[in-house]
């Protein structure tokens, strides 16, 4: 069951119309991983390349005149979203990877998941004081991973403009743990 998210500006009817299209190309499996879970998979979205397209032009529309200096992606499906869209706005990507992954010298964050814990971790260096940065993943369900990748980038004292994410699943209120960060996301499911 998903729908477009509301804006608190009307958004284009344009918009709206592929958002509509982004939503209806994402299928949900439901116990995966585990019993309860309702998986919202995006690999379905990849597959219609007029969705994949119009859900990273939504983005640098929103973003192009930002001054984003850096995305950062969070792995594994933030490394689909992020790239394009750091390349769209001439900003500089830098991968946010789960632990032992990363050669160089990293700083690492602990966060919890819907199912789970896990740790994120960031090259030192590819960040510097002041960077303007915008937070990609698909998908935001209670934050954690957010929280986490907003911590490794103001620990390094850039400022975070905004996390963006397909999907939000509203019930898991992970927005309200992001306090006043804003978030941009597509696509609201229940
Ligand atoms: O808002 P949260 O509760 O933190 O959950 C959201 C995160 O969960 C999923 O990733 P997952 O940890 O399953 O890793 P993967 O992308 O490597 O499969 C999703 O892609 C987000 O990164
Ligand atoms: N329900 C869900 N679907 C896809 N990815 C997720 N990550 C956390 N919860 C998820």
């Amino acid at each position: 069951m998903a729908a477009a998210a509301a804006a608190i500006s009307p958004v284009p009817k344009d918009d709206l119309e592929r958002i509509a299209k982004i939503s209806a190309t994402i299928r949900v499996i439901p116990d995966f991983p585990k019993p309860g879970i309702m998986f919202q998979d995006i690999t379905t979205l990849l597959l219609d390349p007029v969705a994949f397209k119009d859900t990273i032009d939504l983005f640098v529309e929103r973003y192009k005149h930002m001054n984003i200096s850096v995305v950062a992606g969070v792995e594994a499906r933030g490394f689909i979203f992020g790239p394009p869209i750091a390349l769209a706005i001439g900003a500089k990507f830098v991968p946010i990877r789960k632990p032992k992954k990363l050669p160089g010298e990293v700083i690492s964050e602990e966060y919890s998941l819907e199912y789970g814990t896990d740790k994120m971790e960031m090259h030192v260096g590819a960040v510097q004081p002041g960077d303007r940065a915008l937070v990609v993943d698909d998908l935001i369900a209670t934050g954690g991973t957010l929280c986490a990748a907003m911590k490794l980038l103001e620990r390094v004292e850039a400022h975070v403009v905004e996390c963006a994410c397909v999907i939000e699943l509203a019930e898991l209120k992970g927005r309200d743990r992001l306090g006043e960060k804003p978030l941009f996301v597509l696509v609201s499911s229940t």
